[in-house]
């Protein structure tokens, strides 16, 4: 279903029941005959009674009336269970709704949101639009053609007793506009205080180690109870004004009665109304109970709906990634043994690309460029904050250049479909997600037709088939929430095998062994080392291992690259690189120690901001044989 921005919540409302019309329709026609054979079936038991009086054969009545009540039973039920499924179907199709355009939704739109609210958004809200859409949008069309009729009769009996009816009916209508609006505004807020609660608990309950060891359960508590107690107080709130447009509605009622017996006792008695009329009219008034009860419910119930619409319309206005790109001729791919693609030329290529997060905010890239030669490892180095990750979430599109163009084989990232340019990309993120699960569901995420063979594959490079060959059922053992019953280095092989299970032609490593010992570090340097032959890998390098083995290392700083190189070349002649280094403790078995530069007040400031950037102290090999680059390409 898609909706505008601009429409109305009642017609986003209109718009969640349509598709669900009919089995409305068909739904409160079935209810309402049922109703009428309810109605019917006093005066056939009369008729019962009259034949027993009569000594007359009861069959007929009794088979009528059994039929009445069997049949007026079975019809309203199935009319109800109609409307019910009409219910379920109007919450099914909003969640589907809400769900894809949740997942569709841009990374750093979904990075401003609070996940526990947009949770309560698809879930509590939706369960609201439940009666909303159905039963009350039934009630609100019934009442009011109901009403409409009935006054209609009315002023055909009598214009005078009409007019007084009138009266009263349109003076509680003016004070249900007074109350309605503030249902609908108490329902709002009783759901956004709801959302905030929601959004409490997966922030307590996502960071629950650290919230019990900081000893903040009580204060964690306090805030959500105040979210609870806010959301109590809003719905108490919607439930007074609720009962208040109750009250209009039985006093709209009582006072018509009392004015019409006034009224129309008068008249009687003058002679100017025959009594007959006003009992007839006092019946109709009898009757106008049921279609005033059921508007004030019906739009009181569509007051609190609309605010859950309206809740549920700003999630679906976020902004979406485009679903797809302008067609290009995509590069022909060239399957390698392990799944990448050969290519030639710059497998990735930024030109002059500046961007910052927020409009306001400072720039974090400031006309970078770069080429990344395809196959081969790069490495991207430079102290903390720079935008080294940054980097990677252009590629992926998790957000926009403000300016400058991004190439991936050739092919501005624009101009690829989305899903084709994120199937070429295998991205290991720097906290290693892993998901609720078993790890073979982990491992599946990005290539769910990834055969045994394929996964037994990864598993080996990852250098994960002793942790899966420990675990009681294997792969198929469950890995808790957010992967909590393994290691930090484990959740790291994990996303490392995850990401090369989908044989990308880039891979994009974010400090991805960063928590690994240093002998499977070791080795699995060497599985990427070798992956680096035929695919091209980009790494934000966390070690100083990582570093020497690159063919090309990207220093990047004050949102561009300042100097790129191989180690010996950029160790003798950038700054800021011999001072990363220098923090490194390199061995002296692998490299010949660089003098200790003099230190700038610059170098100074990058030393303490990288203090923790390169913690490990493996020694390796340097990579041959580097490709030399020494400065950053131009555009
Ligand atoms: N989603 C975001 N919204 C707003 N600002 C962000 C966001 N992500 C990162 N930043 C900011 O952008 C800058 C670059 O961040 P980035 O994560 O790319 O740095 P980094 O070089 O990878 O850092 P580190 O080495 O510490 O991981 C930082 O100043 C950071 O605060």
């Amino acid at each position: 279903m898609t909706t505008a921005a601009h429409d109305s919540p009642f017609r986003r409302l209109l718009g969640h029941a349509r598709p669900h019309r009919s089995t409305l329709a068909v739904g409160a026609v079935l209810t309402t005959a049922g109703a009428l054979t309810e109605l019917a079936q006093p005066l056939v038991a009369k008729s019962v009674v009259d034949a027993l009086a009569a000594d007359e054969s009861m069959l007929r009545p009794v088979l009528l009336l059994a039929l009445l009540v069997l049949g007026g039973a079975v019809v309203g039920a199935f009319g109800r269970f109609l409307m019910e499924r009409a219910a379920e179907g109007v919450v099914l199709t909003a969640r589907r709704g809400l769900i894809a355009r949740l997942l569709r939704l841009r990374v750093d739109v979904l990075d401003r949101q609070q996940p526990g609210d947009l949770i309560s958004r698809v879930t509590a809200d939706t369960t609201l639009l439940r009666s909303a859409a159905t039963s009350h949008l039934v009630e609100v069309g019934v009442g009011t053609v109901s009403l409409t009729g009935m006054l209609v009769l009315m002023a055909r009996l009598d214009l005078v007793l009409f007019l007084v009816v009138l009266g009263v009916v349109v003076l509680i209508g003016g004070c249900s506009l007074f109350v309605v609006p503030r249902i609908g505004q108490a329902g709002r807020q009783a759901q956004e205080a709801l959302g905030e609660l929601g959004a409490g608990l997966e922030r307590v309950l996502g960071a629950f180690r650290t919230v019990k060891a900081a000893g903040a359960e009580h204060h964690e508590a306090a805030a959500l109870n105040d979210a609870a107690a806010r959301a109590w107080r809003r719905g108490v709130l919607a439930a007074r004004w609720g009962a208040v447009a109750g009250v209009a509605g039985g006093l709209a009622v009582q006072l018509s009665f009392l004015s019409v017996l006034g009224v129309g006792g008068t008249r009687v008695a003058s002679g100017t109304l025959p009594v007959s009329s006003l009992i007839a009219f006092l019946l109709y008034l009898f009757y106008l109970v049921a279609p005033i009860h059921q508007l004030v419910s019906g739009i009181s119930g569509l007051q609190i709906g609309m605010a859950a619409v309206r809740r549920m319309g700003e999630l679906e206005d976020l902004a979406q990634e485009p679903t797809h790109a302008p067609a290009a001729p995509p590069t022909a791919p060239d399957r390698t043994s392990t799944g990448g693609t050969r290519t030639s030329g710059a497998a990735v290529r930024f030109r002059e690309v500046g961007f910052r997060y927020d409009e306001t905010g400072p720039a974090v890239l400031d006309d970078i460029s770069f080429d990344i030669p395809a196959n081969g490892l790069t490495a991207v180095v430079g102290p903390s904050g720079v935008g080294k990750s940054t980097l990677f979430a252009l590629l992926e599109r998790f957000c926009e250049p403000d300016s400058g163009s991004i190439e991936v084989d050739g092919r501005n990232v624009r101009d690829w479909p989305l899903p084709e340019l994120r199937r070429v990309i295998g991205l290991v993120e720097q906290d290693a997600p892993v998901l609720a699960g078993t790890l073979r569901d982990n491992l599946l995420l990005a290539a769910n037709d990834a055969t045994d063979q394929e996964i037994e594959r990864v598993v080996g490079l990852a250098r994960l088939t002793s942790l899966v060959d420990r675990l009681p059922n294997g792969l198929d053992t469950p890995v808790g929430h957010r992967g909590t019953t393994l290691s930090g280095g484990q959740r790291q092989r994990v996303a490392i095998a995850r990401a090369l299970l989908r044989r990308p032609r880039l891979l994009l490593l974010d400090e991805a062994t960063s928590q690994l010992d240093a002998l499977n570090e070791l080795e699995l340097r060497d599985a990427i080392a070798d992956i680096s032959r035929t695919t091209t890998v980009l790494v934000v390098a966390h070690r100083l291992s990582t570093v020497t083995r690159a063919h090309q290392i990207l220093v990047l700083d004050q949102g561009r690259v300042r100097a790129s190189g191989t180690h010996e070349e950029l160790a003798r002649t950038d700054d800021l690189y011999r001072v990363l280094s220098s923090t490194q403790m390199l061995g002296p078995d692998s490299h010949p120690p660089h003098p200790r530069p003099e230190r700038t007040p610059l170098m100074r400031r990058a030393a303490t901001a990288v203090g923790v950037l390169f913690a490990g102290t493996v020694t390796l090999p340097a990579a041959a044989p580097p490709p030399s680059r020494r400065t950053a390409p131009g555009p």
